[in-house]
């Protein structure tokens, strides 16, 4: 479990200074999906990097089950991150050199090296076909497959998705939305940022933020199923 405690974020450029987040709290727990939803600007992506390791809280504290992670060295900060986290972002962010099972297969070497889970993967985003292809050879919403595949490839506990069907449109978009809900698992916690209020109900929890700050959290027992969602 990821339980974020009274974070802030403020970024100092010169003399200006940005309050990005203004004590948020909340609980990530394995097996849910969890939506934070909110307006250009509200703070998603910060929360993100955050919770990712990628970026550091101006206060407060993080935990990720007994471990302090807003206080460990960076060392111990890029493991986790390593280990732990899978990123799914907007643009796909694919080495571009590397085919479709290269990319997943660079991110299973930094943990587990299971080449079976790479094949079953490839095969669980439906690109048996495209394996030996180049990024710039594919649709987005495949980049997008190969992405999801690249993140699960390490088993991580968190899956953090940023905006990740902003560029896509809304078939395809339904399909990466049904991957990911299918990728939360007892051991895999699902994180998703959008600003669509139409998918959160795909979810097991959706937090509101507004202006840096929670302005709720709902708790859905029933989620809806992705099929169901309006995407148009
Ligand atoms: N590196 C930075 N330096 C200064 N201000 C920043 C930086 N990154 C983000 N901000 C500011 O912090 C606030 C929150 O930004 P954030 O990117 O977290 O919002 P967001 O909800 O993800 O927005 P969007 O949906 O447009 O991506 C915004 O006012 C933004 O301008």
């Amino acid at each position: 479990m990821i339980k974020i405690q009274h974070i802030s974020r403020i970024y100092q450029n010169g003399t200006t200074k940005t309050s990005a987040l203004k004590d948020i709290d909340f609980k990530i727990k394995p097996n849910e999906v969890t939506i934070i939803l909110g307006p250009s600007g509200s703070g998603k992506s910060t929360t993100l990097n955050i919770l990712g390791g990628m970026d550091r809280p101006t206060s407060g504290q993080i935990f990720y089950d007994d471990r302090v992670i807003s206080n460990e060295s960076d060392k111990a900060l890029t493991d986790y991150r390593r280990k732990i986290v899978g990123f799914v972002f907007q643009f796909y962010n694919l080495v571009s050199n590397l085919t479709v099972r290269e990319n997943i297969e660079i991110a299973a070497k930094l943990t587990n090296n299971n080449q079976d889970r790479v094949n079953q993967l490839i095969q669980k985003v439906g690109l048996e076909n495209r394996q030996d292809n180049f990024p710039d050879q594919l649709s987005g919403g495949e980049m997008q497959r190969v992405a999801i595949a690249r993140a699960l490839a390490k088993e991580p506990a968190l899956l953090l998705c940023d905006e990740p069907t902003g560029a896509l449109d809304s078939k395809t978009s339904q399909r990466i939305f049904q991957l990911l809900k299918d990728s939360c698992s007892p051991k895999t916690a699902v994180v998703i940022v959008t600003h669509n209020s139409e998918v959160a109900p795909i979810g097991n929890k959706v937090v509101h933020i507004k202006d840096g700050k929670i302005s709720e959290i709902t708790n859905n027992p029933h989620p809806i199923a992705v099929s169901e969602v309006n995407w148009s």
